[in-house]
């Protein structure tokens, strides 16, 4: 068995794609797992990425998921841990991001990581501890309405503390800026300090790269994609703006967005505004017991001949918290997730072989229902968003072709830009 260079944990699905996007790019053979695979890996790679959906589960069931895939990934050889999170560093005041880095540590028997969700390529950066969003900090920037993990704090370095049992501390941008050498002593100095995380600044992909070169003989890494960039040429592989060719795409055309976050919210209303046939479902009518899916599926199956169809439960925030008042949060999430994740196999039943799902949680629910275990990356549509492969036993023979968008990613047109991607 060949071994692989780099083991990546991802705590949603779209952000496991957005991390294999960026290893591809940067010039790793990537395969991306939906969950802990049940076998060793049958393909040669340098990286595998575990897809898992832990974001939102209880703190133990994050951690147990957590610590197996770091035991499959172990067991493939993997030379370092890369604990994947969000670039809007989505967690509770409980976790999970803390408590899984934490646990982490403890199982590679390592005192120290570092944590970053910067990703400027996707205009997250993060300054003297603060993140950004575009030109606002994390709380003005509509995360502060997520309905399921609401970030009401720009202070990372305060945020992580709340949910660590070590001390967290900062690496910040006037040293970042000086290069490997000023960053390794840092971390020298903070590690004597009894720090055990510490919150790196980045503004630039110049500061990922320089941060990389110093992570070369770290157990574990922490962070959103964007530290991804500055690790292959510890590996001495180089980029690659080759992206990994995809089978040709036939079928069917379909979206199925529920995130509720701002930049969904503008997909949705481009693709409404630019003609295309869209159809938006109630979570209070799935909860008063209307057959959702099936009403949704009748309306979309004289529509997709003539292209794609968009199928969402996105809604503003206002509207969010008022469905959350009558249903709870978790509950109204798991009851939307669910009935999108069979409108997205009865689509796939309908001939759709070009599928488009906007949300992580919603992502999980759609690919656990398709039954999806692998995928192969492909060329990207927007910073952080690749269109992918996948084998499916709904989409027998020639497989699905299938891009899962984090929330807040992609321009206002996104959802036309990736059908016309693949045309
Ligand atoms: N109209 C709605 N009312 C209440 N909850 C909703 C509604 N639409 C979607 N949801 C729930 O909100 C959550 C949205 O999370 P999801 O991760 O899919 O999107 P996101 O947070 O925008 O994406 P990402 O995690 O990639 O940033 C899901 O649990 C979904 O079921
Ligand atoms: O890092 C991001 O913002 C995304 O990959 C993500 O994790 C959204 O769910």
């Amino acid at each position: 068995m060949k071994k692989i260079l780099l083991g990546c944990i991802a705590d949603d699905f779209t952000g496991a794609t957005d991390l294999a996007n960026n290893l591809v790019r940067a010039g790793l053979r990537v395969v991306q797992a939906m969950g802990v695979p049940a076998q060793p890996l049958d393909a040669d790679a340098d990286a595998v990425v575990v897809a898992l959906k832990s974001r939102t589960l209880p703190v133990d069931e994050a951690i147990a998921q957590s610590l197996a895939a770091l035991r499959w990934l172990q067991a493939q050889g993997a030379q370092q841990i890369y604990f994947k999170y969000c670039s809007t560093f989505d967690s509770t005041a409980q976790g999970n991001i803390g408590p899984v880095a934490e646990a982490l540590m403890d199982a590679l028997g390592t005192d120290f990581t570092i944590a970053t969700p910067a990703f400027p390529d996707n205009q997250r950066t993060v300054f003297k501890g603060h993140l950004f969003v575009g030109d606002v900090l994390l709380n003005e920037s509509g995360m502060q309405n997520h309905p399921l993990t609401p970030m009401t704090d720009a202070n990372l370095v305060r945020v992580l503390q709340g949910q660590c049992r070590r001390p967290v501390g900062l690496i910040d941008y006037k040293v970042v800026a000086q290069g490997e050498a000023a960053i390794r002593t840092r971390i020298d100095q903070l590690r004597a300090q009894g720090v055990g995380l510490a919150v790196v600044d980045a503004i630039s992909n110049d500061d990922l790269l320089r941060l990389g070169a110093a992570l070369s003989d770290m157990p574990l890494v922490t962070g959103g994609s964007g530290v991804a960039i500055g690790l292959p040429a510890n590996f001495g592989i180089a980029p690659s703006s080759t992206a990994s060719a995809l089978p040709r795409a036939t079928g069917l055309q379909a979206v199925v967005s529920g995130s509720c976050s701002l930049a969904t919210n503008r997909q949705v209303l481009a693709f409404i505004q630019a003609g295309r046939p869209a159809l938006g479902i109630d979570a209070l009518q799935i909860a008063a017991g209307v057959d959702v899916t099936t009403q949704a599926l009748a309306w979309a199956a004289p529509l997709l001949s003539q292209g794609p169809v968009l199928i969402y439960s996105t809604a503003d925030a206002n509207a969010v918290k008022a469905v959350q008042a009558q249903l709870g949060v978790e509950e109204a999430g798991a009851m939307v997730e669910r009935t999108l994740a069979a409108i997205a196999l009865g689509l796939v039943a309908l001939g759709v072989r070009q599928l488009v799902v906007a949300g992580g949680e919603t992502s999980g629910a759609c690919v656990q229902a398709l039954n999806i275990t692998q995928m192969k990356i492909g060329p990207q549509i927007d910073p952080g968003v690749p269109w992918c492969h996948a084998q499916a036993d709904a989409a027998p023979g020639a497989g699905l072709h299938l891009t899962l968008k984090s929330g807040n990613f992609g321009a206002d047109d996104f959802f036309s830009k990736a059908f016309a991607l693949l045309a």
